[in-house]
């Protein structure tokens, strides 16, 4: 497998558009006209940048409404086709794609546009270039790469192939059985896309919502691996075009581009082990058992107010670290680090952040298989210099600038705790609150990074995504995406803001970034556990009355549980499973807050209840945005 992108998939000017996709690791880059067009330099000093960049021209394209044309379109086109053809010879690209007619006066026929393309075929063979036939899923007369192939089949000329693309096959719903039966050598080239389900005219949902593979709903894999099937092994090329990209990081969407590609051809080797596609091997999607735990960058001044916090919630200091200012709040399986050093990569968090939750260690089966594949999937990998004696524990970059650690239970990762901490005597005086373990990590990232994060995470770690769900701010609309696995022992909630007046665009502001937002505990019984938090003196977030009588009409609640509920500020949800609580904290800092939940069988997050929840909290802010408290 070569991996290739098209230029229209990233944002920026040429030359900048591919540094990023060299950068990135890609073997090709296919150059979309208007690119080119729009460019300064002459094809010769395009093709010289490519290659000067280790980089191969996969394709130029689009070559548009060709086939079928009476006269005089036809004579026409195929002047135009002439024009196209001196520009690839001086670009270096070889392969053209003309994408199947849609312009009105196109005659249909299979015949006869089998036989234009033969007449093409003889004229791109006397320059030593070919041309690939994409059906388009709105062409005029040919939108399935059915008939696509048969006009190829035609056509009968060693320079004329067939140039499938997911997004068009898989739009359509067409059998994707139907593409094994295809000889690979006429597949010349094969573009992927995704993209997400939503019910629009074709063309629209094509020019503006396709994705990376693995970012959308559509089966790209079955798709590959039908391809696969072929015997092809030539380029997977990326063609995706996606309003955000478009005005994105260009970097940033080429990597997420080449990751995917990656992840795909995993998906691919898992599958069918004898495919012909030529893979790397990496290890397997890390299965995570649990949060091993979440570590606040602070410093001595702001630690104290979150220690606070942390106490009123139950939690008791257990350790402390050998040689550093870290030190270990403990509740049931749930273990909170607050690094108040001043040294390290921490303090330098907490310098351009402000207090956070910077880093996550996720405790999975083998840390150094999981390591292998972050690195496999260009995640970047983290050290930093420890004392002797101290265990490094093995760590990837998060999206945001955050800290993944990777923990097991195989070697001495797994006693880190013993090893790099001391412990110390709990402090009686606090009284335990119930919590058991963590439920769910809220994630606040900008609303462009939230493809960005899915495909981190699930590319990496056995995950799957959730729909996704819109969250009605008063400031603006904020989308939440779910990243769980199926043990509930790891689940991450994505919520991408689009601008500053939410509750979430304030957070990642005034954050400069992306961080953890909230934290959810769980409990096995809510009650008990807000007399203990009360007991302890824990600020509850306070819930308006008029929501209590809603849901209580709306589930058809006991009023005495409607009382209940009301009385320590409890939410509600339930689902087809089970029942849901929920309660919060006030804000701390620029908006972060603490959650605690207990299901009671229930599988959601309580999407419903978050726009009561998001109200309540900005009533704690001033009008500027700032806390009160
Ligand atoms: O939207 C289009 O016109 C268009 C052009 C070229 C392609 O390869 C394609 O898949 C779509
Ligand atoms: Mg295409």
């Amino acid at each position: 497998m070569k991996t290739s992108i098209a230029t229209v998939s990233i944002s920026g000017e040429l030359p900048e558009k591919l540094e990023a996709i060299a950068k990135a690791g890609y073997d090709g880059v296919e150059i979309f006209e208007n690119d080119f067009l729009a460019f300064d330099g002459s094809p010769r000093d395009v093709g010289r940048m490519v290659r000067d960049l280790g980089l191969e021209i996969t394709l130029f394209q689009p070559f548009r409404d060709f086939e079928g044309m009476p006269e005089p379109h036809r004579s026409r086109t195929f002047d135009r086709a002439e024009r196209k053809f001196d520009v690839m010879q001086e670009l270096g690209a070889d392969l053209l794609l003309v994408c199947s007619n849609v312009s009105g006066v196109a005659l249909g026929g299979i015949d006869r546009l089998a036989d234009d393309f033969r007449e093409l075929g003889e004229r791109a063979a006397k320059r030593g270039l070919k041309v690939g036939y994409e059906a388009l899923a709105w062409g005029r007369h040919i939108f399935d790469h059915r008939d696509a192939w048969e006009v190829v089949r035609r056509a009968d000329h060693p320079n004329i192939g067939l140039i499938l693309d997911s997004f068009h096959t898989l739009s359509r719903k067409i059998d994707i059985n139907s593409i094994r039966s295809i000889p690979k050598d006429k597949i010349f080239i094969v573009q992927l896309a995704d993209a997400p389900l939503i019910d629009m005219d074709l063309l629209y949902w094509s020019r503006h919502f396709r994705n990376m593979p693995g970012e959308g709903d559509l089966p790209v894999a079955d798709f590959t691996a039908a391809i696969a099937d072929t015997g092809y092994d030539g380029y997977l090329s990326l063609e995706i075009f996606n309003d955000q990209f478009r005005g994105g990081s260009t970097r940033e969407i080429a990597a997420d581009g080449h990751r995917s590609l990656i992840y795909l051809g995993d998906q691919i080797r898992r599958r069918s082990p004898t495919t012909r596609l030529t893979l790397p091997t990496m290890p397997p999607r890390a299965k995570i058992r649990d949060v091993g735990f979440v570590e606040f960058a602070t410093d001595d001044g702001d630690a104290a107010g979150l220690i606070g916090i942390l106490r009123s919630l139950g939690f008791v200091k257990t350790a402390v670290h050998r040689s550093k200012a870290v030190s270990v709040y403990s509740q049931g399986d749930i273990r909170l680090l607050v690094n108040t050093d001043e040294g390290g990569f921490a303090s330098g968090s907490y310098a351009v952040h402000g207090t956070s939750a910077y880093a996550v260690a996720l405790i999975v089966d083998d840390a150094k298989q999981a390591l292998a594949r972050a690195e496999a999937l260009n995640a970047v990998p983290f050290t930093q210099p420890v004392q002797e004696g101290e265990l490094e524990l093995p760590a990837i970059r998060g999206v945001g600038g955050g800290i993944v650690y990777l923990i097991d239970d195989k070697t001495d990762l797994g006693r880190f705790s013993e090893i790099d901490f001391l412990p110390v005597e709990p402090d009686a005086q606090i009284e335990a609150a119930g919590l058991t373990r963590i439920d769910h990590i809220a994630q606040t990232v900008s609303y462009d990074e939230m493809l960005t994060w899915l495909l981190f995470y699930t590319s990496i770690f056995e995950t799957q995504k959730t729909p996704m769900v819109d969250i009605i701010d008063p400031g603006g609309v904020v989308r939440s995406q779910v990243i769980e696995n199926g043990q509930g022992s790891l689940r991450i909630t994505l919520n991408g803001a689009e601008n500053r007046r939410t509750l979430a665009g304030h957070f990642i502001a005034e954050k400069l970034g992306s961080s953890v937002q909230h934290l959810a505990f769980e409990t096995d019984d809510i009650f008990a556990t807000s007399q203990a938090l009360a007991r302890n003196g824990f600020r509850k977030l306070q819930i308006s009355p008029n929501y209590y009588g809603d849901v209580e009409a709306r589930f058809g609640l006991d009023p005495e549980l409607t009382d209940r509920l009301k009385q320590e500020n409890i939410l509600y949800d339930r689902d087809e499973h089970g029942e849901y609580f929920q309660l919060y904290s006030e804000t701390y800092g620029e908006g972060f807050f603490f959650e605690i939940v207990e299901r009671r069988a229930y599988k959601g997050y309580g999407a419903p209840n978050a726009i009561f929840r998001i109200a309540a909290l900005k009533k704690l802010m001033r009008p500027d945005g700032m806390p009160k408290i």
